[in-house]
């Protein structure tokens, strides 16, 4: 006989519940209530953002399920590192066609080692039947005036990113079992198998940035398409020198064109996209000795729009408007 909802709870998230993860001193009360609770230092604001994927929109499917959880926890929790906030819980809502116990087990430990990585403890969610859909609302504290926001970036301030740019669609590619040029080495195949489906959300920069960068979110659309968010949030131009975007070591074997088309429009990458002000120069060289991966890839500006800088010429960059889940095709 099938597991019920409760049994199936109990045997694979409950004893995920504290755990060793970060942030389980703020749980006051965690899975088996009506309700988490959880006790914010004076201090802290909480900060609170929520991510769903969906099989064919966000993961091919062919994957395995420890893969898919992890991924789903790293990209939610990507999105309060761009915040400048330290994660603490999160919350698992999970719709399943059927029970599977293999596929349960499998998924259970993806999102443990998740968890593990990004030091944030599951404190609840929600178990339905109809078709697969995972939604992780995590949580997270940041002091209020060390947050970083879209819409603060200032002309003069540097545009920076926290890794290398383009994985992602790399990433998709190779999952995808796309023709890819015979120089790809399985090492660099593999690398981006990594990138795409375990990609870790870059929290440590997150909290290096809080109080320093003047924006910042995390590149999840594609970097011409967040760069536009922040960009419209800020009232601000962006320019961007292409020779400057940093790209891995895995990605050089495709030809410049395809690498370029996932740099700035794959999406999927995790890495933050932040604006730094010219006054906190100093922290390039102090994260650069403390192994971070950051790189100067153009300003803020006067004015509005993304603007590409080949080396000869500023060209503003209309498309891609990024990943919109309910775009029309044009001869819709
Ligand atoms: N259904 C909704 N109701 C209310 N707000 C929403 C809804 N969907 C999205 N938003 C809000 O719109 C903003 C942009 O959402 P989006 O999901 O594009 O965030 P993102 O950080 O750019 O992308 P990602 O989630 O991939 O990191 C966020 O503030 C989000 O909370
Ligand atoms: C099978 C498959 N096809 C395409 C993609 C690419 N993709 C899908 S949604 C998205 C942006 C972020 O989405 P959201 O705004 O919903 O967080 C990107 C880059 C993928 N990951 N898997
Ligand atoms: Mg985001």
């Amino acid at each position: 006989m099938s597991l019920g909802e409760f049994e199936l709870i109990g045997r694979y998230f409950r004893s995920m519940e504290l755990g060793n993860a970060g942030g389980s001193e703020h749980v006051t009360l965690g899975i088996g209530d009506d309700a988490a609770l959880i006790s914010m230092a004076p201090d802290k604001q909480l900060v609170v953002s929520t991510d769903t994927v969906v099989l064919g929109t966000h993961f091919p499917p062919d994957y395995i399920p420890a893969n898919l959880a992890y991924r789903a926890l790293a990209a939610a929790v990507s999105d309060l590192a761009a915040m400048g906030a330290r994660p603490l819980s999160f919350t698992l809502a999970l719709t399943l066609p059927e029970v599977d116990e293999t596929w349960l087990q499998s998924f259970a430990q993806g999102l443990t080692d998740a968890a593990r990585d990004h030091r944030i403890s599951l404190i609840g969610g929600d178990t339905t039947r109809g078709p697969l859909n995972i939604n992780v609302t995590v949580l997270g504290e940041v002091r209020p005036r060390n947050v970083v926001r879209r819409g603060d970036a200032q002309p003069g301030d540097l545009l920076c990113v926290g890794g290398p740019l383009g994985d992602g669609g790399g990433g998709l590619a190779v999952v995808l079992g796309e023709s890819m040029p015979s120089s790809v080495s399985d090492a660099a195949r593999d690398y981006l198998f990594q990138r795409f489906w375990r990609p870790l959300a870059q929290c440590e920069l997150g909290l290096e940035l809080a109080g320093v960068a003047s924006a910042g979110l995390d590149v999840s659309d594609g970097l011409i398409a967040d760069a536009r968010h922040l960009a419209e949030a800020s009232g601000v131009a962006l320019h961007i020198r292409l020779a400057d975007l940093p790209c891995s070591a895995a990605l050089q074997a495709w030809p410049e064109a395809q690498r370029m088309e996932w740099m700035l429009g794959g999406g999927d990458d995790y890495v933050l996209l932040f604006t730094l002000p010219v006054a906190s120069i100093r922290c390039l060289e102090v994260w650069a000795s403390q192994g971070f991966d950051v790189t100067v890839i153009g300003e803020a500006v006067v004015g509005s729009g993304i603007w590409l800088d080949d080396g000869q010429e500023l060209k503003e960059k209309v498309q891609p408007a990024g990943y919109q889940h309910f775009q029309r095709k044009s001869n819709d």
